[in-house]
């Protein structure tokens, strides 16, 4: 399935695409009959009035309009939370965790949904939440979509195949996608199992970060972002439509597969991306830069420089730096920083941050390397050395960010995180006069 997968590619583009010949209209959107007695539905995730730079709405041409649908009743949140979190305090304190482990019993993606934090408000639409996806089976009879967020998928373990309203993604460990908010769609299994982080972001639609002096190219470059072509199932049966609305989860009964639009145009839609195309950017003389030369994606907060969510990688890459202490520095940051580690190993925390794992390290709380890292970056011969390996990612937001009672309390939070400082020594080699 995932070599068959043909993609459209450019960023943010107005693409057009049919799997039936005709079956989108030209130069119109909305005529009296759409070919083959299709119906015409506009899907908008920016509000209509919204600049054009950033306005994203697409046409769906669909065997039937999104209304035939049952009455929403509530269903059990699981284990899945919304911001603001008001369940637990949140502590300063620097937290870290245990990949969450693959269930035993028979676990779709939705019932697989771990929330380990959250910030800013979903019904004000600010923020994000930071779930796990821990699966062993796909979605089966049931679709989903999300009313209070774009999804950003980060494998970490397995293949995914994303069936969306737009047509189908495949994704695995080392590529991303995003899932616009309201898209429908439905995960299923390509491996026996799948593991990943979601950051779902309530506020305004990710963008390519700016790139400044550095030009025209590099970083994460729009032609390497991956949407589907139209694809459809005609199909009827005593189906399920599962929606994540104002912090709560809810299901309805649909009599066919909502995934059934034959044609779609528009630049409203899933993306995929595989993170070995980010062109990383890096110092070529001395100095650790601040990691924000890593962002693939940012969701802007209103404030010019200052994210709603930043999406940054640290992927493989050569470093150089003479002179330098080359892991991360340490620091205390405004920013509040969730991160998670797809493979490999992370240069600030050689022990205790493993695949599938995450650490939280919030809004002036401080960090950086662990204290053998110290010594060793320390002492270093400093050659060129290339950093293989690895693949870490950070979401970096302006709201602080709040663990789940889950996060707080589940059995993966490494309640001796904060040791790995603790043999830090005192160096100092001076006297007070
Ligand atoms: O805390 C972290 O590990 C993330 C991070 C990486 C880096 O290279 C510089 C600053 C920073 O916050
Ligand atoms: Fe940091």
């Amino acid at each position: 399935m995932a070599t068959e997968l043909k993609y459209m590619t450019g960023f943010g583009n107005e693409f057009e695409t049919e799997a039936l010949p005709g079956a989108l209209p030209i130069g119109q959107f909305s005529p009296q009959k759409v070919k083959y007695d299709l119906y015409a539905e506009q899907f908008s995730t920016t509000a209509f009035t919204a600049p054009r730079a950033q306005n994203r709405r697409s046409w769906l041409y669909r065997i039937r309009p999104s209304v035939i649908q049952g009455d929403y009743i509530a269903m059990d949140n699981g284990l899945i939370r919304t911001a603001p979190i008001t369940e637990v305090v949140t502590p300063p304190t620097m937290l870290r965790w245990n990949p969450i482990d693959i269930p035993q019993q028979p676990t779709d993606f939705i019932d697989g949904l771990i929330t380990m934090a959250a910030n800013g408000s979903a019904n004000g639409q600010t923020g994000i939440g930071i779930h796990v996806y821990v699966a062993n089976k796909s979605m089966d009879g049931r679709y989903f979509y999300n009313a209070d967020g774009e999804m950003l998928f980060v494998p970490q373990q397995g293949e995914l195949l994303l069936k969306t309203e737009c047509g189908n993604l495949t994704i695995k460990a080392g590529e991303i996608a995003v899932i616009p908010r309201g898209i429908k769609f439905q995960v299923q299994l390509l491996t026996a199992t799948a593991r990943g982080y979601i950051c779902e972001n309530y506020g305004h639609q990710y963008e390519l970060a700016e790139r400044g002096p550095v030009g025209s190219n590099g970083f994460a470059n729009d032609r390497d972002f991956q949407y589907p072509v139209a694809a459809f199932e005609d199909i009827e049966g005593k189906f399920e439509l599962v929606a994540k609305f104002n912090g709560n989860m809810f299901r309805c009964d649909i009599g066919h597969s909502p995934l059934d639009v034959v044609a779609w145009t528009g630049n409203s839609a899933p993306y995929k991306y595989d993170l070995a195309r980010f062109n990383v950017m890096n110092t070529v003389s001395f100095d650790h830069p601040d990691p924000s030369i890593f962002t693939v994606l940012t969701s802007p907060s209103g404030t010019e420089g200052v994210a709603n969510i930043d999406f940054a990688i640290f992927p493989p890459r050569w470093m150089v730096a003479e002179n330098t202490f080359r892991p991360p520095y340490f620091h205390r940051n405004i920013m509040s920083e969730f991160m998670g580690l797809i493979e490999g190993v992370y240069d600030a925390k050689e022990h205790g941050f493993v695949p599938g794992g995450m650490s939280l390290h919030n809004c002036m709380s401080p960090h950086g390397p662990e204290a053998d890292v110290f010594d060793k970056a320390s002492n270093a011969q400093l050659e060129p050395q290339r950093y293989d390996n690895t693949l870490a990612f950070m979401f970096e937001s302006r709201y602080i960010i709040s663990p789940t009672k889950y996060a707080l309390e589940g059995k993966e939070r490494q309640t001796n995180y904060t040791d790995c400082w603790r043999t830090i020594k005192k160096q100092f080699t001076g006297s007070q006069g």
